[in-house]
């Protein structure tokens, strides 16, 4: 479904990203760990080409998403839905025109951001905040909202998009543990319910461990542990990070523990695409 085969990012002499190769038989979620600078931000960019790699090929459902040009990249880039550590809200907005922004590269052309919209897409929109537990947040200026508040409307703005993949690049980076906990339910949620597959950096070997079915460690580029969350042992993690044996498991922590599964979300309304999924 997903292949990275030898995929590298140089800039100038430095390879960001260094002959990577994994593939992805099914939806899963995905953690890239790993210490700052080891790639995993370079790693995620390449994959809806906000990036350009330098070599090699991700072949996804059969066409090699790096050689897309023109309309079709456009396609594949709204096919991917981006989250990022720092939410990129438009803040002077109200929510809901926020998550409708989720729609905009689907429409031809841009009049009016207040006229643009339709009353399905409004209603979806209202939907996608329910299903994120912040509806009565929707007529608020972004800018009124918590950051975990905000990365949720920036969930929802994704999840608008009916993405094929979702990327969340440090999407807890700047929270706290419960709004870290909030944001990290809320990705596996759409994995498990959706079907789809959710690639995410994170900082935190205690939050990969607890939400992702499968880590991927990166250390200068490379690729030097993929496996499940089980075999990240302290000692596979001092490998990936470049530590010695003072390597403290803490300093990577966010301390936030997966509840038990539960429904997270109060509404319910939206229809798994899991067809549509990767
Ligand atoms: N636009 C750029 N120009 C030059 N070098 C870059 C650029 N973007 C990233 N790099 C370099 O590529 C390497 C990998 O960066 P990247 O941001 O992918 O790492 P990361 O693992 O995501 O780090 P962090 O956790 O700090 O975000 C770093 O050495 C970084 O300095």
């Amino acid at each position: 479904m997903i292949h990275f085969e030898n995929v590298t990012k140089a800039f100038g002499e430095r390879r960001a990203v260094d002959q990577v190769s994994f593939s992805l038989d099914r939806p899963q979620m995905v953690g890239v760990i790993g210490r700052s600078g080891a790639g995993k931000s370079t790693l995620l960019r390449m994959i809806n080409r906000l990036t350009p790699a330098t070599s090699g090929r991700i072949v996804i459902e059969g066409q090699d998403v790096l050689a897309l040009k023109g309309d079709r990249m456009r396609r594949w880039q709204r096919d991917c839905a981006m989250v990022f550590q720092q939410f990129n809200l438009v803040l002077r907005l109200d929510v809901l025109t926020n998550v409708m922004l989720g729609r905009l590269n689907m429409h031809s052309t841009v009049p009016s951001l207040l006229k643009v919209f339709s009353r399905e897409e409004r209603a979806m929109a209202l939907l996608a905040l329910d299903r994120l537990g912040i509806a009565s947040e929707a007529t608020k200026r972004a800018e009124a909202l918590s950051g975990g508040q905000q990365q949720r409307v920036a969930i929802a703005r994704a999840l608008m998009q009916d993405p094929k993949l979702v990327l969340a690049d440090e999407p807890i980076a700047s929270l706290d543990p419960m709004n870290a906990q909030i944001v990290m339910d809320a990705l596996r949620e759409i994995h498990e319910r959706d079907g789809k597959t959710v690639l995410c950096n994170l900082h935190t070997l205690d939050t990969a461990r607890a939400y992702c079915d499968r880590v991927i460690g990166m250390r200068d580029g490379r690729i030097v542990f993929d496996g499940a969350p089980e075999a990240l042992t302290t000692d596979v993690a001092r490998e990936i990070y470049g530590a010695d044996e003072s390597f403290n498991e803490a300093a990577t922590s966010t301390a936030i523990e997966r509840p038990a599964p539960r429904p997270l979300y109060s509404a319910g309304a939206m229809t798994p695409v899991a067809s549509s999924a990767v």
